[in-house]
């Protein structure tokens, strides 16, 4: 499974260095975290990452190649995939096609096919059919398949977001602020799905304001402020050193 690169990362907008020669890593099988106060970074060190805001300076790899230039499409293509902080379904479709739309990436029979109702078409559409009730059930979501999506509870759309994200079988995902407004039964159960995720190899780059969350389940922490990585390391060090402390006081409690 291959691991995310980030290698001097830059963004600068105008006078702004929103990001600042950022390195760090997302390795395969593992739960990484990417901590700071409001304003730090980090949506935009994940709109680099997924082809969303092109870099200013450095590179960004998977498995070893570049992927600073792709365009968010290809990015995803090459097995990187990501949720957003601002929920984006389809509210009008079930929660059931909001999840299938997440298999395009691996579509094989093509679209074309999917038009003509081909069979190879028609048995891709039920196999994912069949692995989109997998991830309902995984997700403890089976009992709102056929709910409209955008008439969901705010941590249930959060929910079916991710399962469309993961739909593809991603090799990396980014997770922008997972468990936002969640309660804690809602986050430990989440809690245990990542895990999951982790030990069938796939690498997740946690995003949070939610530092005790982060803490529980990364192994390895980044700590962004003012564009600038302050510390990275066991999740338990990093929230004790001064630097992040201190970054963290006058911030509204997160
Ligand atoms: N498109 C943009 N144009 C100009 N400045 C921007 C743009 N996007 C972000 N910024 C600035 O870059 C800095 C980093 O913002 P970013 O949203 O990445 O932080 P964040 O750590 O994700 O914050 P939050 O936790 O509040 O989401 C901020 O000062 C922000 O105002």
């Amino acid at each position: 499974m291959p691991s995310l690169k980030l290698e001097n990362v830059a963004k600068h907008f105008g006078g702004l260095k929103a990001v600042d020669k950022v390195s760090m890593e997302v390795p395969p099988g593992e739960i990484t975290g990417l901590i700071g106060p409001n304003g730090a970074g980090k949506s935009t060190v994940v709109n680099m990452i997924s082809g969303v805001l092109a870099l200013t300076e450095g590179d960004i790899t998977v498995d070893g190649v570049s992927v600073a230039t792709d365009r968010a499409d290809i990015v995803a293509r090459k097995g990187v995939a990501r949720t957003f902080q601002n929920i984006r379904l389809l509210p009008e479709a079930t929660v059931l096609d909001n999840v299938m739309i997440g298999f395009h990436r691996r579509e094989e029979a093509g679209v074309l096919a999917q038009m003509l109702g081909l069979p190879a078409a028609r048995r891709d559409t039920k196999r994912f059919e069949e692995k989109a009730w997998d991830l309902l059930r995984r997700f403890r979501m089976e009992d709102f398949a056929e709910y409209e999506a955008g008439n969901l509870a705010y941590g249930h759309q959060r929910r079916v977001e991710m399962m469309r994200a993961i739909a593809a079988e991603p090799d990396i995902v980014l997770l922008d602020e997972p468990v936002a407004g969640m309660n804690d039964v809602e986050s430990d159960e989440l809690a245990t799905i990542f895990r999951e995720l982790a030990d069938s190899g796939m690498g997740l780059l946690l995003i949070e304001h939610n530092v005790g969350f982060v803490t529980r389940l990364c192994k390895k922490v980044y700590v962004l402020d003012s564009g600038r990585m302050i510390a990275s390391g066991d999740p338990e060090a990093v929230v004790r050193d001064p630097q992040v402390v201190a970054a963290y006081i006058g911030t509204s409690g997160h």
